[in-house]
């Protein structure tokens, strides 16, 4: 039925297309990977994976052809330029340039190609530096942004406006998802670059090896986040891919959040570190509180299953297995 919004098309399509092929863009890494095997679990058998190498999506040509040629009927945009609150501070011209360039060629060029839907990822950073909390969809384009990442999140309102303008003049079904901060799984555990959970328990693991008795913990410790496991995003993304097809983007989060002082004890118990936290408060705090109201998503009929403990536990064992002994 048309709208002044759009068009809302059919649902519950996407699960009976298990042959359909559907484009993972960014398939290695943390939520494209957790998307594939969310896919995979549910039966699906035709997925066209490309890594940067590969494919680089910051071409437009390559897209170009990538489209002609593979013509996937689904897409599923996890591609992007993705780090903490130092990389985004640090490389704010990559953090805008790449993601508007990966998200506008990959979005022109699904809906050029005939491609029957695609879901555009963003970030909880969209949203104001002093949003009401928790944070419902509408406090998009309500205030100011955190400094330390408003380009990268210029970028991703852009791509959910895209999607937008893409709906209401073409009648093409782009929707977007707003994940919080996420972890698990190939997740990015580079010392400076990557997100706080990943950096502590890489930190923590390293300071216990080394029999250290203290471990730098960034800013404050007082910063609110909220934390989802990056299955239960992918198992939202399916969900949103079948029974999602609406104007505005929709909040993914888990409803838990936990001071940053409470995620390093949490993260120091599971890795088993003895010794101490210091705080550096020369590093940034960024936005003091970011829990996504996620009642709308709750409303659809999904909710989230792996709790910040549980997935903690799982993570560090991916994390031994996968990355410290892959070293030795
Ligand atoms: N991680 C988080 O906490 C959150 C993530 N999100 C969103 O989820 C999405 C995925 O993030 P995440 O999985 O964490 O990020 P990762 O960095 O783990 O993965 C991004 C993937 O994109 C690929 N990629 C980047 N640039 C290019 C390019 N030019 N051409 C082809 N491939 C490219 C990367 O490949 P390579 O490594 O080879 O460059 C990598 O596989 C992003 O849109 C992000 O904004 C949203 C909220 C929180
Ligand atoms: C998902 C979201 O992620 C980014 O925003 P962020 O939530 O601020 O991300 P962060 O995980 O890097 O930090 C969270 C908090 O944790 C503190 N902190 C302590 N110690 C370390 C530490 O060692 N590393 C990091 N990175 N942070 C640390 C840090 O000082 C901050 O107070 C966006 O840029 C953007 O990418 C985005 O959308």
């Amino acid at each position: 039925m048309a709208n002044s919004t759009g068009t809302e098309m059919k649902l519950g399509s996407f699960m009976s297309e298990k042959s359909a092929k559907i484009f993972v863009a960014g398939h290695r890494g943390l939520v494209g990977s957790a998307i594939v095997r969310k896919l995979q679990d549910q039966g699906f058998t035709n997925l066209v994976l490309k890594t940067h190498s590969e494919l680089d999506l910051t071409s437009q040509s390559d897209v170009e052809s990538f489209f002609a040629t593979e013509k996937p009927v689904y897409v599923i945009l996890a591609a992007a330029k993705v780090g903490g609150i130092h990389a985004n501070n640090t490389y704010p011209a990559d953090f805008i340039g790449v993601n508007l360039q990966i998200q506008t060629n990959l979005i022109h060029s699904a809906y050029t190609h005939g491609v029957k839907k695609l879901l555009f990822l963003g970030s909880s950073c969209i949203y104001p530096k002093f949003a009401p909390q928790p944070i419902p969809e509408s406090a998009l384009l309500t205030g100011p942004l955190e400094p330390t990442n408003e380009w990268y999140a210029i970028a991703k309102i852009a791509g959910i406006k895209m999607c937008q303008a893409y709906r209401i003049q073409h009648q093409w079904d782009a929707i977007s998802g707003m994940p919080t901060n996420l972890y698990g799984p190939n997740d990015n555990f580079h010392p400076e670059n990557s997100h706080v959970l990943p950096a502590l328990m890489r930190r923590f693991h390293e300071a216990k090896a080394n029999n250290a008795e203290e471990v730098v913990v960034w800013g404050s410790g007082s910063p609110l986040r909220e934390f989802l496991h990056v299955d239960d995003l992918a198992d939202a993304c399916v969900f949103l891919m079948d029974r999602y097809s609406g104007f505005e983007h929709v909040n993914v989060g888990s409803g838990v959040e936990v001071t940053i002082k409470e995620l390093a004890e949490l993260v120091k118990e599971v890795v088993g570190f003895k010794g101490k936290l210091v705080w550096d408060c020369t590093k940034p705090d960024g936005t003091p509180r970011k829990l996504m109201d996620s009642s709308k998503l709750a409303s659809l009929g999904w909710t989230p299953k792996i709790s910040v403990k549980d997935g903690l536990c799982q993570t560090y064992e991916w994390y031994l297995e996968n990355v410290v002994q892959k070293k030795q």
